[in-house]
């Protein structure tokens, strides 16, 4: 079995190894043996663990999972020149990657939460000639789109990578919506946890604007709630939200 190292014990790191621990063995790279330890309890398999500090990715297959500003930090800790290294930092440039951690290749992925239940839309790019292993590598997680620039990245940052969190905001409102009309709160999020798994399955086939026209009749229900997100701006506010994500990024 091939050997996976993550430098970093985070949410994103726990969440990749879940969709590699069968087919790699996983070692983990982090500053503290406790959550090195709660990391192992909660992947549910044997894994590698190794403190920072001195620790050589010589010929390593990295992901690196740290946040964006422990890059220089992280660099100071390790020695070693890795075989490549996959990191998924949100706005963090391939120069900035490549000239703290000096690797032998180096890939962007920009993975998202869902990657904790197999299904990230995990979007790449960067040496090419480790596309495949990288689609391969991040295909563990769920579905992956190779992208020809980095900033093309930074904005599939905004819209993916970030997208369950604007997600999250319109299923919490649409069941504030229902609770204030009189239903039980916990109706409200059964009936909305259904919505969006429907919709999650309607969505991969037909276009957006089709499939609000077949929901909305003349004179109805949806053209009357549908007006009001309208009347709140939602569409340009979700332009809004991936334009600012992405310029963040770019600033990170
Ligand atoms: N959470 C998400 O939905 C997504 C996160 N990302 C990226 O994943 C990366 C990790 O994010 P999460 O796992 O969510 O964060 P997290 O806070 O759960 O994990 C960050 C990890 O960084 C390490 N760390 C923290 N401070 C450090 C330091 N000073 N020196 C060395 N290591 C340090 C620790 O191992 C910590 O567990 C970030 O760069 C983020 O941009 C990318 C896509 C989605
Ligand atoms: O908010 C962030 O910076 C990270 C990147 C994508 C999702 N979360």
């Amino acid at each position: 079995m091939k050997t996976i190292t993550f430098i970093g014990n985070g949410n994103m790191a726990l969440s990749i190894a879940k969709g590699l621990k069968n087919s790699y063995k996983i070692e983990v790279v982090g500053r503290n043996l406790e959550k090195l330890e709660k990391f192992e309890k909660e992947l549910g398999v044997d894994i590698e663990k190794a403190l920072m500090d001195d620790f050589s990715v010589e010929d390593k297959t990295v992901i690196f999972c740290v946040k964006p500003a422990n890059v220089e930090e992280v660099a100071t800790r390790i020695n070693g020149k890795a075989r490549v290294i996959y990191s998924v930092l949100a706005g963090t440039s391939l120069q900035k990657l490549r000239q703290n951690l000096h690797p032998h290749a180096l890939i962007r992925a920009m993975p998202n939460l869902a990657a904790s239940v197999g299904m990230s839309m995990t979007t790449l790019t960067g040496d090419e000639e480790f596309k495949t292993e990288a689609q391969e590598l991040l295909g563990a997680i769920g579905t992956t789109l190779w992208l020809g620039s980095e900033k093309e990245l930074d904005i599939a940052t905004g819209l993916a990578g970030s997208g369950p969190a604007y997600l999250a905001l319109i299923a919490e409102s649409l069941a504030d919506g229902a609770v204030k009309q009189g239903m039980k709160r916990a109706d409200a999020m059964v009936v909305m946890r259904g919505l969006f798994a429907g919709f999650g399955e309607l969505i991969q086939d037909i276009h957006p604007a089709l499939l609000k026209d077949g929901v909305m009749s003349p004179g109805g229900t949806t053209a009357a709630g549908y007006g009001a997100l309208e009347d709140g701006n939602v569409r340009a506010a979700c332009i809004s939200a991936v334009e600012r994500a992405y310029k963040r990024a770019t600033e990170l």
